[in-house]
């Protein structure tokens, strides 16, 4: 009888939202691959929540359908995907038959030799899972705590997500399998068309964009037709011409601090140093609004006030924070920095990141892109890949 096989997957608990979404990419190509070879394959979608980042307190931020961040129909052009509670309707019950702990290899790569390679092996770390009295494995599945699996095993796995098609194809008796660990796949063709083509089905809800454009309109005079920022909620005719975006008139900053400035790296600056370029920024570029997306806490805010008194932030008030969660305020933030005439991030932040390829799609010129802050004493200050759109 026609049925779909279901894939899952998770991600290592401490990494954040924007590293989630790029593991998303990754396997959507893997979801790519094996539905080539003809079978029917669905992605089954995460659900958000219990991000360390997410750190507003007494907001309820768990089993977050995909669906309150990202436009799902837009998803479903590139690549079959389901919430995760459909998963568990159609499935017949809260049931993965299988669970695939991706890790490295315990030798690491031998000869110093890279090859591509995946293979059954014994467990590494400690398990997360564990059997129960009917002989099903509790982990952690989202906060679903009805949710078990029937089997669990460790994978050793180096290379490219499709490196696990065979695997899975082969594993083809059973009609549910979760990768766990499966940021350890890497890219099947970083920035290649494939990847751009799942990057923007990535299509931020419309909710959000509406807060963010209001925004936009309300205290930075900007608006698409007037800063060439037009955008068509159908991606696959979202296709602006490099440099025919515009922007409105105001710069926008990601200042990325927390865990960034605990380490302190020498490619975060002082807040001091980052105003300090801030404000070279709008001299030069003849902005007087400044945009800033931050996760700075509240002493860092007060002292960015201070040194920075016209500076606007998306602030929400307590209830829209309840219905936005961290997650909405991220992507507004991100929204709005990409719609800048000019756009400043953080060294290696994939939050930043984002923000570039958000702007690589409306059509940005990279000039006004690709630029982080450098360390107030950083002596090589690399600025960031322009990774041009392939359609
Ligand atoms: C060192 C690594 O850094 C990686 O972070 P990085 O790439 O910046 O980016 P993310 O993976 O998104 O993690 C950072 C999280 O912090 C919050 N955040 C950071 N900047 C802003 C901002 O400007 N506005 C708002 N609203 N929220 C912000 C937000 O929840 C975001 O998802 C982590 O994913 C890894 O777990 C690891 O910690």
């Amino acid at each position: 009888s026609f049925h779909w096989l279901y894939l899952l997957y998770d991600v290592n608990p401490p990494e954040g939202f924007n590293l989630r979404r790029d593991v998303y990419i990754r396997m959507a190509s893997l979801v790519k691959t094996l539905t080539k070879d003809g079978d029917d394959w669905v992605l089954v979608l995460p659900p958000w929540g219990r991000l360390y980042h997410w750190q507003s307190p007494d907001i309820y931020q768990l089993r977050i359908p995909w669906g309150e961040f990202f436009s799902l129909t837009s998803l479903q052009v590139n690549v079959p995907v389901i919430e995760y509670e459909e998963f568990i309707a159609e499935n017949g019950g809260p049931f993965i038959d299988q669970v695939l702990v991706l890790q490295n290899y315990a030798e690491g790569w031998t000869d110093g030799k890279w090859e591509e390679k995946v293979d059954k092996r014994p467990c590494i770390e400690k398990l997360i899972y564990s059997k129960d009295k009917q002989g099903f494995y509790r982990g952690w599945f989202w906060g679903y705590e009805e949710t078990r699996a029937r089997n669990v095993t460790c994978i050793s796995a180096q290379g490219h997500a499709s490196i696990m098609a065979p695997v899975l194809q082969k594993n083809i008796t059973v009609t549910s399998v979760m990768l766990d660990r499966a940021e350890t796949l890497l890219h099947d063709h970083y920035a290649g068309k494939d990847y751009w083509d799942t990057r923007r089905s990535m299509v931020f809800a419309k909710h959000l964009r509406l807060i963010g454009d209001n925004f936009r309109a309300t205290h930075l005079n900007s608006t698409d037709i007037s800063d060439s920022t037009v955008y068509s909620e159908d991606w696959t005719r979202m296709k602006a011409k490099l440099g025919s975006a515009k922007g409105g008139p105001y710069l926008g900053v990601h200042l990325r601090r927390k865990d960034f400035i605990w380490g302190h790296r020498e490619d975060v600056p002082s807040l001091k140093g980052a105003v300090k370029k801030i404000r070279s920024l709008m001299k030069k570029h003849k902005l007087d609004k400044v945009f800033l997306a931050t996760d700075a806490d509240g002493g860092e805010l007060k002292e960015l006030k201070r040194l920075l008194p016209e500076m606007l932030r998306f602030d929400p008030s307590i209830e829209d924070l309840e219905l936005l969660k961290d997650g909405g305020v991220a992507i507004i933030d991100q929204w709005i920095c990409a719609h800048a005439r000019f756009f400043i991030g953080t060294s290696v932040s994939t939050f930043s990141f984002r923000i570039h390829e958000e702007r690589e799609i409306l059509g940005f010129d990279p000039k006004t892109t690709y630029n982080r802050f450098c360390g107030d004493s950083e002596k090589e200050c690399e600025q960031p890949t322009h990774w041009k759109i392939v359609y």
